[in-house]
């Protein structure tokens, strides 16, 4: 696969594949297709083969569907956009092949840290995007120095959160509430078990930080908001600053709308030649 350089010159593309056709995957796997300069999209990874292969030839995309293991004959880099079950499956043949693996589902990554020791031993690469947050310029940059507190707070409407390992264990429902509920209080750490699919930017926003032991988080579900909020509070020796987003749901209601575009900007970047932001 090639591509041309502002000189004229065909180099070749790098290889992306994604792991998952849903939310984030089908976004990202039309971006591609449509093209993103530099690279290309070699491959999907996915469940149900046949709703795959409807869903591209739909679209009119010509792409490989591969098996989990055979990511790393056909990708430079995965985008893994699949439950935060697989991720291990996901990530590890890549990383073997000292390749890269964009991670979506980062409440997955905190309790694989021997995933970071399989990229630093095999010169692969584990890249988090941004995602559904905001901010990770700033944190990043003061983690560069002293970063005293990160705090957050997530208020999602009730469905966002519906269903989640930690209300489901601890039978609290956020059925036909009628006022805010604050339904865990705790660790980014902790958050992430008790709540896989609903809080991965709480577990990213630890890695840009300080970590998942010393990040803090309260999960509202709020029956008055529509969006997927967050607000986060950050003192550091070198500046204290608060950010807030209001995420839209796309049609996962757990998933802010922005996640995709996120990963599409965290792609761009791969080969632009102008880097906007830490
Ligand atoms: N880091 C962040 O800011 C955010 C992370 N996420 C996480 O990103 C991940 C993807 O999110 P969505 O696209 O919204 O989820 P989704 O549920 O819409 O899509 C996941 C897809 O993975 C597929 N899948 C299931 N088993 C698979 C397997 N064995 N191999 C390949 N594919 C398989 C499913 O069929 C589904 O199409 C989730 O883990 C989610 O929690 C979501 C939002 C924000
Ligand atoms: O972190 C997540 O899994 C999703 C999320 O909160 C959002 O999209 O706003």
């Amino acid at each position: 696969m090639k591509s041309q350089s502002q000189e004229g010159h065909s180099v070749p593309s790098k290889r992306i594949a994604i792991a998952g056709l849903g939310e984030i995957g089908r976004t990202v796997a039309r971006k591609l297709a449509e093209g993103l300069p530099g690279l290309a999209l070699a491959a999907v990874t996915t469940r149900d083969q046949a709703k795959a292969q409807a869903w591209l030839d739909r679209e009119g995309i010509a792409c490989p569907l591969v098996a989990l293991d055979d990511l790393p004959d056909h990708a430079d880099l995965v985008v893994e956009c699949a439950p935060a079950a697989i991720l291990e499956q996901i990530c590890r043949p890549m990383l073997s092949a000292g390749k890269q693996v964009m991670v979506l589902s980062a409440s997955a990554l905190l309790p694989r840290p021997d995933l970071i020791d399989l990229a630093r031993a095999h010169g692969g690469q584990i890249i988090v995007p941004t995602g559904a947050l905001i901010g990770f310029d700033a944190v990043s940059a003061a983690a560069e120095g002293t970063i005293h507190s990160v705090q957050m707070v997530t208020r999602k409407p009730p469905k966002g959160l519906a269903g989640a390992p930690y209300l489901v264990e601890n039978r609290i429902s956020v059925e036909g509430l009628t006022s805010a509920l604050c339904v865990f209080k705790g660790s980014a750490r902790d958050a992430a078990a008790a709540f896989p699919a609903n809080v991965n930017v709480v577990a990213a926003l630890s890695l840009a930080g300080i970590g998942p032991d010393r990040t803090t988080i309260e999960i509202w579900a709020d029956p008055a908001v529509t969006r997927n909020c967050h607000q986060i509070r950050v003192d550091a020796d070198s500046a204290s600053f608060t950010m807030g987003i209001e995420n839209v749901p796309s049609e996962n209601p757990k998933t802010g709308r922005i996640t995709a575009l996120s990963v599409i900007a965290a792609l761009r970047k791969l080969t632009s030649p102008l880097q906007v932001g830490t």
